[in-house]
Protein backbone atom coordinates (compact mmCIF):
# COMPACT_ATOMS: atom_id res chain seq x y z
CA UNK A 1 0.00 0.00 0.00
CA UNK A 2 1.23 3.25 -0.52
CA UNK A 3 0.14 7.05 0.45
CA UNK A 4 -2.59 7.16 -2.37
CA UNK A 5 -4.08 4.46 -0.93
CA UNK A 6 -4.83 6.35 2.00
CA UNK A 7 -8.43 7.36 2.43
CA UNK A 8 -9.05 10.63 0.56
CA UNK A 9 -8.43 14.18 3.05
CA UNK A 10 -8.01 17.77 2.68
CA UNK A 11 -5.35 19.24 0.54
CA UNK A 12 -3.09 22.11 2.14
CA UNK A 13 -0.90 24.42 -0.02
CA UNK A 14 -1.56 27.40 2.24
CA UNK A 15 -0.26 27.60 5.62
CA UNK A 16 -2.76 29.77 6.94
CA UNK A 17 -5.28 26.82 5.89
CA UNK A 18 -3.17 24.16 7.73
CA UNK A 19 -2.96 26.44 10.91
CA UNK A 20 -6.58 26.78 10.63
CA UNK A 21 -7.03 22.73 10.66
CA UNK A 22 -4.85 22.66 13.70
CA UNK A 23 -6.70 25.28 15.39
CA UNK A 24 -9.99 23.32 14.71
CA UNK A 25 -8.58 20.04 16.30
CA UNK A 26 -7.27 22.50 19.75
CA UNK A 27 -10.87 23.54 19.27
CA UNK A 28 -12.11 20.02 19.09
CA UNK A 29 -9.53 19.02 22.28
CA UNK A 30 -11.18 21.51 24.16
CA UNK A 31 -14.13 20.15 23.74
CA UNK A 32 -12.72 16.78 25.58
CA UNK A 33 -11.87 18.79 28.68
CA UNK A 34 -7.73 18.33 27.14
CA UNK A 35 -4.70 20.58 26.84
CA UNK A 36 -6.30 22.86 23.92
CA UNK A 37 -3.31 21.75 21.10
CA UNK A 38 -3.62 20.21 17.60
CA UNK A 39 -1.97 19.43 14.59
CA UNK A 40 -1.97 17.71 11.21
CA UNK A 41 0.73 15.83 9.51
CA UNK A 42 1.07 16.65 5.50
CA UNK A 43 2.91 15.11 2.91
CA UNK A 44 5.29 16.65 0.40
CA UNK A 45 1.81 17.73 -1.62
CA UNK A 46 -0.18 19.17 1.22
CA UNK A 47 -2.19 16.08 1.55
CA UNK A 48 -3.35 15.44 5.61
CA UNK A 49 -2.46 11.90 6.28
CA UNK A 50 -3.43 12.35 9.96
CA UNK A 51 -5.16 14.99 12.30
CA UNK A 52 -4.94 14.74 15.66
CA UNK A 53 -5.50 16.94 19.16
CA UNK A 54 -4.00 16.38 22.29
CA UNK A 55 -5.09 13.44 24.88
CA UNK A 56 -3.45 14.00 27.83
CA UNK A 57 -6.85 14.07 29.65
CA UNK A 58 -10.03 11.83 28.95
CA UNK A 59 -12.71 11.79 30.90
CA UNK A 60 -10.86 13.95 33.68
CA UNK A 61 -8.44 12.25 33.97
CA UNK A 62 -4.76 11.97 33.46
CA UNK A 63 -4.92 9.35 30.59
CA UNK A 64 -1.41 9.76 28.66
CA UNK A 65 0.77 12.73 29.69
CA UNK A 66 2.75 12.09 26.62
CA UNK A 67 -0.12 12.66 24.57
CA UNK A 68 0.67 15.74 22.41
CA UNK A 69 -0.61 16.32 19.22
CA UNK A 70 3.26 15.81 17.74
CA UNK A 71 4.40 13.49 19.72
CA UNK A 72 0.83 11.50 18.68
CA UNK A 73 1.40 12.31 15.11
CA UNK A 74 4.90 11.19 14.73
CA UNK A 75 4.46 7.59 16.79
CA UNK A 76 0.83 7.01 14.11
CA UNK A 77 3.58 7.75 11.47
CA UNK A 78 5.76 4.69 12.63
CA UNK A 79 2.74 2.65 13.63
CA UNK A 80 1.83 2.85 10.13
CA UNK A 81 5.56 1.47 8.85
CA UNK A 82 4.79 -1.04 10.82
CA UNK A 83 1.79 -2.08 9.03
CA UNK A 84 3.41 -2.10 5.82
CA UNK A 85 2.37 1.10 4.85
CA UNK A 86 4.42 3.58 2.57
CA UNK A 87 4.65 6.99 3.20
CA UNK A 88 7.53 9.62 2.45
CA UNK A 89 10.66 9.83 4.83
CA UNK A 90 10.29 11.92 7.61
CA UNK A 91 12.46 14.95 6.07
CA UNK A 92 9.69 15.60 3.51
CA UNK A 93 7.19 15.80 6.24
CA UNK A 94 4.86 18.50 7.58
CA UNK A 95 3.95 18.49 11.20
CA UNK A 96 1.89 21.88 11.60
CA UNK A 97 0.95 22.55 15.30
CA UNK A 98 -1.35 25.01 16.96
CA UNK A 99 1.44 25.39 19.22
CA UNK A 100 4.59 25.65 19.45
CA UNK A 101 6.16 22.08 20.56
CA UNK A 102 7.25 21.53 23.74
CA UNK A 103 10.68 19.62 24.88
CA UNK A 104 9.17 16.02 24.64
CA UNK A 105 8.06 16.98 21.00
CA UNK A 106 10.69 18.60 19.77
CA UNK A 107 12.97 15.72 21.12
CA UNK A 108 10.54 13.47 18.72
CA UNK A 109 10.50 15.90 16.06
CA UNK A 110 14.44 16.33 15.76
CA UNK A 111 15.14 12.14 16.51
CA UNK A 112 12.66 10.93 13.35
CA UNK A 113 13.67 14.01 11.38
CA UNK A 114 10.10 15.87 10.73
CA UNK A 115 9.60 19.57 9.34
CA UNK A 116 7.24 21.24 11.95
CA UNK A 117 5.19 24.65 11.11
CA UNK A 118 4.01 26.53 14.40
CA UNK A 119 0.88 28.83 14.98
CA UNK A 120 1.09 30.28 18.39
CA UNK A 121 4.23 30.88 20.30
CA UNK A 122 4.24 28.84 24.29
CA UNK A 123 6.67 31.11 26.17
CA UNK A 124 6.33 28.70 29.32
CA UNK A 125 7.23 25.22 27.55
CA UNK A 126 7.63 25.64 24.01
CA UNK A 127 11.55 25.51 22.60
CA UNK A 128 11.13 28.59 21.34
CA UNK A 129 10.40 30.29 24.20
CA UNK A 130 11.75 33.28 23.76
CA UNK A 131 10.28 33.64 20.11
CA UNK A 132 13.73 34.50 18.43
CA UNK A 133 14.23 30.60 16.80
CA UNK A 134 17.44 30.58 18.49
CA UNK A 135 16.62 27.63 20.39
CA UNK A 136 18.38 28.44 23.47
CA UNK A 137 17.42 25.17 25.49
CA UNK A 138 19.36 22.93 22.42
CA UNK A 139 23.01 21.56 22.13
CA UNK A 140 24.77 23.04 19.08
CA UNK A 141 23.55 19.87 17.17
CA UNK A 142 20.05 19.61 17.26
CA UNK A 143 19.79 23.57 17.43
CA UNK A 144 21.35 23.57 13.72
CA UNK A 145 19.07 20.49 12.71
CA UNK A 146 16.11 22.44 14.38
CA UNK A 147 17.07 25.91 12.58
CA UNK A 148 16.45 23.88 9.52
CA UNK A 149 13.12 22.31 10.28
CA UNK A 150 11.38 24.57 12.68
CA UNK A 151 9.17 27.39 10.64
CA UNK A 152 7.41 30.24 12.09
CA UNK A 153 5.36 31.83 9.49
CA UNK A 154 4.45 35.19 9.42
CA UNK A 155 1.28 36.64 10.47
CA UNK A 156 -0.49 39.26 8.65
CA UNK A 157 -3.09 41.69 10.31
CA UNK A 158 -3.44 45.08 12.05
CA UNK A 159 -4.07 43.58 15.79
CA UNK A 160 -1.14 44.00 18.46
CA UNK A 161 0.08 40.82 19.41
CA UNK A 162 -0.71 38.19 16.46
CA UNK A 163 0.93 40.08 13.80
CA UNK A 164 4.36 38.85 13.46
CA UNK A 165 7.39 38.13 10.56
CA UNK A 166 8.39 35.14 9.82
CA UNK A 167 11.53 33.43 11.95
CA UNK A 168 12.87 29.73 11.65
CA UNK A 169 13.69 28.32 8.50
CA UNK A 170 11.89 29.22 5.31
CA UNK A 171 8.44 27.50 4.47
CA UNK A 172 9.09 24.86 1.66
CA UNK A 173 6.52 22.08 0.25
CA UNK A 174 3.89 22.05 0.22
CA UNK A 175 3.43 25.77 1.02
CA UNK A 176 3.74 27.22 -2.76
CA UNK A 177 0.33 28.73 -2.65
CA UNK A 178 0.22 30.74 0.71
CA UNK A 179 3.22 31.14 2.88
CA UNK A 180 1.49 33.74 5.47
CA UNK A 181 -0.79 33.01 8.38
CA UNK A 182 -3.85 35.16 8.97
CA UNK A 183 -3.99 36.07 12.30
CA UNK A 184 -7.79 35.19 12.91
CA UNK A 185 -6.33 31.72 13.13
CA UNK A 186 -3.12 32.35 15.18
CA UNK A 187 -5.28 34.32 17.73
CA UNK A 188 -7.32 30.92 18.68
CA UNK A 189 -4.89 28.76 18.61
CA UNK A 190 -3.22 31.20 21.32
CA UNK A 191 -6.87 31.96 23.07
CA UNK A 192 -7.99 28.88 23.10
CA UNK A 193 -4.78 27.33 24.57
CA UNK A 194 -4.04 30.01 27.19
CA UNK A 195 -7.79 30.31 27.93
CA UNK A 196 -7.98 26.67 29.13
CA UNK A 197 -4.27 25.68 30.51
CA UNK A 198 -5.01 26.56 34.26
CA UNK A 199 -8.37 25.06 33.97
CA UNK A 200 -7.14 21.60 32.50
CA UNK A 201 -4.02 21.28 35.44
CA UNK A 202 -6.43 21.69 37.92
CA UNK A 203 -8.84 19.06 36.79
CA UNK A 204 -5.98 16.51 36.47
CA UNK A 205 -4.88 17.82 40.10
CA UNK A 206 -6.45 15.55 42.50
CA UNK A 207 -3.91 13.23 43.66
CA UNK A 208 -3.00 12.61 47.51
CA UNK A 209 -0.15 13.82 49.02
CA UNK A 210 2.92 11.33 49.70
CA UNK A 211 1.92 11.19 53.57
CA UNK A 212 -1.58 10.17 52.76
CA UNK A 213 -0.33 7.10 50.43
CA UNK A 214 -0.58 3.39 51.44
CA UNK A 215 2.12 0.74 51.22
CA UNK A 216 0.75 -1.49 48.03
CA UNK A 217 3.34 -4.18 49.50
CA UNK A 218 0.80 -4.87 52.56
CA UNK A 219 -1.79 -5.84 49.59
CA UNK A 220 -2.68 -9.76 49.49
CA UNK A 221 -0.89 -11.47 46.79
CA UNK A 222 -4.28 -11.60 44.73
CA UNK A 223 -5.93 -8.26 45.58
CA UNK A 224 -6.38 -7.21 41.69
CA UNK A 225 -5.03 -4.11 42.33
CA UNK A 226 -1.58 -6.04 42.80
CA UNK A 227 -2.66 -8.55 40.21
CA UNK A 228 -3.03 -5.56 37.23
CA UNK A 229 0.02 -4.04 38.78
CA UNK A 230 2.42 -7.86 38.03
CA UNK A 231 0.89 -8.47 34.48
CA UNK A 232 2.69 -5.28 33.49
CA UNK A 233 5.65 -6.48 35.35
CA UNK A 234 5.96 -9.59 36.90
CA UNK A 235 8.93 -8.45 39.48
CA UNK A 236 6.54 -5.51 40.81
CA UNK A 237 7.49 -4.87 44.36
CA UNK A 238 9.69 -8.06 44.53
CA UNK A 239 12.55 -5.44 45.34
CA UNK A 240 12.46 -2.75 48.11
CA UNK A 241 15.15 0.46 48.51
CA UNK A 242 16.14 0.79 51.66
CA UNK A 243 15.09 4.07 51.82
CA UNK A 244 12.96 6.73 49.80
CA UNK A 245 14.71 7.60 46.33
CA UNK A 246 17.92 6.26 47.52
CA UNK A 247 17.82 2.61 45.42
CA UNK A 248 20.61 0.20 46.15
CA UNK A 249 22.65 -2.78 43.99
CA UNK A 250 19.38 -4.73 44.44
CA UNK A 251 17.90 -3.19 41.84
CA UNK A 252 20.94 -4.02 39.19
CA UNK A 253 19.58 -7.40 38.61
CA UNK A 254 16.00 -5.90 37.80
CA UNK A 255 17.27 -2.77 35.36
CA UNK A 256 20.36 -5.44 34.02
CA UNK A 257 17.31 -8.09 32.77
CA UNK A 258 15.68 -5.09 30.96
CA UNK A 259 18.78 -3.27 29.53
CA UNK A 260 19.21 -6.79 27.59
CA UNK A 261 15.80 -6.68 26.13
CA UNK A 262 16.06 -3.02 24.78
CA UNK A 263 19.33 -4.25 23.17
CA UNK A 264 16.87 -7.11 21.33
CA UNK A 265 14.71 -4.38 20.83
CA UNK A 266 16.21 -1.80 19.01
CA UNK A 267 17.43 0.32 21.79
CA UNK A 268 21.33 1.19 23.10
CA UNK A 269 20.83 -1.24 26.10
CA UNK A 270 19.09 1.26 28.62
CA UNK A 271 16.09 0.60 30.79
CA UNK A 272 14.21 2.33 33.27
CA UNK A 273 12.52 1.69 36.57
CA UNK A 274 9.78 3.42 38.71
CA UNK A 275 10.06 3.18 42.52
CA UNK A 276 7.55 4.37 44.58
CA UNK A 277 7.97 6.41 47.99
CA UNK A 278 8.02 3.78 49.96
CA UNK A 279 10.99 2.10 48.04
CA UNK A 280 9.39 -0.23 45.92
CA UNK A 281 10.11 -1.40 42.69
CA UNK A 282 6.69 -0.86 40.13
CA UNK A 283 7.49 -1.05 37.26
CA UNK A 284 10.98 -1.81 35.19
CA UNK A 285 10.93 -1.18 31.64
CA UNK A 286 13.52 -1.87 28.29
CA UNK A 287 12.38 0.23 24.91
CA UNK A 288 10.74 -1.00 22.24
CA UNK A 289 12.88 1.16 19.33
CA UNK A 290 12.87 -0.92 16.91
CA UNK A 291 9.00 0.34 16.58
CA UNK A 292 9.96 3.91 16.45
CA UNK A 293 12.29 6.12 18.02
CA UNK A 294 9.78 7.50 20.53
CA UNK A 295 9.18 4.26 22.41
CA UNK A 296 12.24 4.08 24.84
CA UNK A 297 12.77 3.18 27.94
CA UNK A 298 11.22 5.79 29.71
CA UNK A 299 8.57 6.72 27.24
CA UNK A 300 6.81 3.06 27.57
CA UNK A 301 7.26 3.34 31.17
CA UNK A 302 5.16 6.74 32.07
CA UNK A 303 2.98 5.72 29.31
CA UNK A 304 2.61 2.15 31.01
CA UNK A 305 2.34 3.41 34.55
CA UNK A 306 -0.82 6.11 33.16
CA UNK A 307 -2.68 3.57 31.79
CA UNK A 308 -2.76 1.64 35.01
CA UNK A 309 -3.82 4.28 37.36
CA UNK A 310 -6.48 5.16 34.54
CA UNK A 311 -7.43 1.15 34.20
CA UNK A 312 -7.74 0.97 37.89
CA UNK A 313 -9.55 4.32 38.22
CA UNK A 314 -12.07 3.28 35.80
CA UNK A 315 -12.55 -0.32 37.21
CA UNK A 316 -15.38 -0.05 39.60
CA UNK A 317 -14.03 -3.60 41.84
CA UNK A 318 -10.98 -1.11 42.34
CA UNK A 319 -11.93 2.90 41.67
CA UNK A 320 -10.06 5.71 42.39
CA UNK A 321 -9.47 6.15 45.96
CA UNK A 322 -7.77 2.61 46.31
CA UNK A 323 -5.74 3.43 42.72
CA UNK A 324 -4.73 6.82 44.32
CA UNK A 325 -4.11 5.89 48.05
CA UNK A 326 -1.77 2.52 46.62
CA UNK A 327 -0.93 3.68 43.50
CA UNK A 328 0.48 7.61 43.87
CA UNK A 329 1.00 10.39 41.60
CA UNK A 330 4.42 9.25 39.91
CA UNK A 331 5.97 12.87 40.90
CA UNK A 332 6.17 11.15 44.50
CA UNK A 333 8.51 8.30 43.04
CA UNK A 334 11.82 7.68 42.07
CA UNK A 335 12.77 7.02 38.83
CA UNK A 336 16.00 5.28 37.87
CA UNK A 337 17.79 5.29 34.31
CA UNK A 338 20.07 2.40 33.85
CA UNK A 339 22.01 4.83 31.91
CA UNK A 340 21.49 8.97 31.90
CA UNK A 341 20.67 11.46 29.18
CA UNK A 342 23.17 12.38 26.40
CA UNK A 343 23.23 14.88 24.22
CA UNK A 344 20.43 13.33 21.79
CA UNK A 345 17.06 14.14 20.81
CA UNK A 346 15.79 10.96 22.52
CA UNK A 347 17.38 12.55 25.71
CA UNK A 348 15.64 15.53 25.24
CA UNK A 349 11.99 14.20 25.00
CA UNK A 350 12.68 11.77 27.67
CA UNK A 351 13.88 14.80 30.03
CA UNK A 352 10.49 16.55 28.51
CA UNK A 353 8.38 14.04 28.67
CA UNK A 354 9.65 13.61 32.86
CA UNK A 355 8.51 17.29 32.92
CA UNK A 356 5.02 16.40 31.28
CA UNK A 357 4.53 13.64 33.47
CA UNK A 358 5.40 15.47 36.50
CA UNK A 359 2.33 18.23 34.89
CA UNK A 360 3.89 20.57 37.32
CA UNK A 361 6.16 21.30 40.61
CA UNK A 362 7.76 18.22 42.31
CA UNK A 363 6.97 18.33 45.89
CA UNK A 364 9.87 19.75 47.91
CA UNK A 365 9.85 16.60 49.75
CA UNK A 366 11.10 14.57 46.64
CA UNK A 367 14.37 16.08 46.17
CA UNK A 368 15.66 13.78 43.37
CA UNK A 369 12.70 11.98 41.39
CA UNK A 370 14.91 12.03 38.34
CA UNK A 371 18.20 9.38 38.78
CA UNK A 372 20.65 7.95 36.32
CA UNK A 373 22.86 4.83 37.32
CA UNK A 374 26.11 5.31 34.65
CA UNK A 375 26.23 8.77 33.26
CA UNK A 376 25.44 9.88 29.57
CA UNK A 377 27.17 12.83 29.77
CA UNK A 378 29.09 14.80 32.47
CA UNK A 379 27.16 15.25 35.72
CA UNK A 380 27.62 19.12 35.10
CA UNK A 381 26.90 19.65 31.55
CA UNK A 382 23.82 17.51 32.38
CA UNK A 383 22.56 20.28 34.94
CA UNK A 384 23.29 23.20 32.89
CA UNK A 385 21.49 22.28 29.90
CA UNK A 386 19.00 21.32 32.15
CA UNK A 387 19.38 24.89 33.45
CA UNK A 388 18.67 26.03 29.86
CA UNK A 389 15.57 24.32 29.17
CA UNK A 390 12.17 26.67 28.35
CA UNK A 391 10.69 27.99 32.07
CA UNK A 392 8.46 25.27 32.88
CA UNK A 393 11.08 22.26 32.95
CA UNK A 394 14.05 24.57 34.49
CA UNK A 395 11.34 27.08 37.29
CA UNK A 396 8.69 25.03 37.66
CA UNK A 397 9.19 21.37 37.81
CA UNK A 398 12.91 21.86 38.20
CA UNK A 399 14.14 18.78 35.94
CA UNK A 400 17.68 17.53 36.90
CA UNK A 401 18.55 14.29 37.12
CA UNK A 402 21.06 13.24 39.21
CA UNK A 403 23.42 9.75 39.81
CA UNK A 404 22.18 7.47 42.26
CA UNK A 405 23.98 7.49 45.38
CA UNK A 406 24.64 3.82 45.87
CA UNK A 407 28.28 2.80 44.55
CA UNK A 408 26.91 -0.81 44.54
CA UNK A 409 24.84 0.22 42.30
CA UNK A 410 27.02 1.68 39.73
CA UNK A 411 29.40 -0.93 40.40
CA UNK A 412 26.90 -3.30 39.58
CA UNK A 413 25.47 -1.76 37.10
CA UNK A 414 28.85 0.03 34.71
CA UNK A 415 30.43 -3.31 33.53
CA UNK A 416 27.09 -4.30 31.51
CA UNK A 417 26.07 -0.95 30.21
O1 LIG B 1 -0.27 18.74 22.72
C1 LIG B 1 0.56 19.55 23.16
C2 LIG B 1 0.44 20.18 24.42
C3 LIG B 1 1.39 21.07 24.84
N1 LIG B 1 2.45 21.30 24.05
C4 LIG B 1 2.60 20.71 22.86
O2 LIG B 1 3.60 20.92 22.18
N2 LIG B 1 1.65 19.84 22.43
Amino acid sequence: MNSSSLPARPVYTQVTHAVARAADMATQAYGQGTFSVGGTLLDPLGNELKAIHNNVVVNGLTHDPTAHGERQLIDWYYAQLAQGITLPPPAEMTIVTSLDPCCMCTGAILAAGFKVVSGAFDDFAGINYNRQASFPSLSPGLRRQAQTRYAYPAVTGSARGFARPATGTALSAPFAAGQTVDQADVALCQALFQATVNQVKNTINTDLAADQLHDPATLPADDPLILALKAIDPAALTYRAPARGLPDAGLAPHLQAAARVDLTQGGSGNAVALLDPFGNLLLCMPGHEHVSPLQTAFMRLTRSYAALREQLINNPAIGAEKTRRYLGHPKHGTWVFAKGPDDSARSLMELGAFGSTMEGAVPSENPVPLQYVVPGMSPTALTAWCQQLPPFYSRCVVVNPLQVQSQALIAAMTPTL
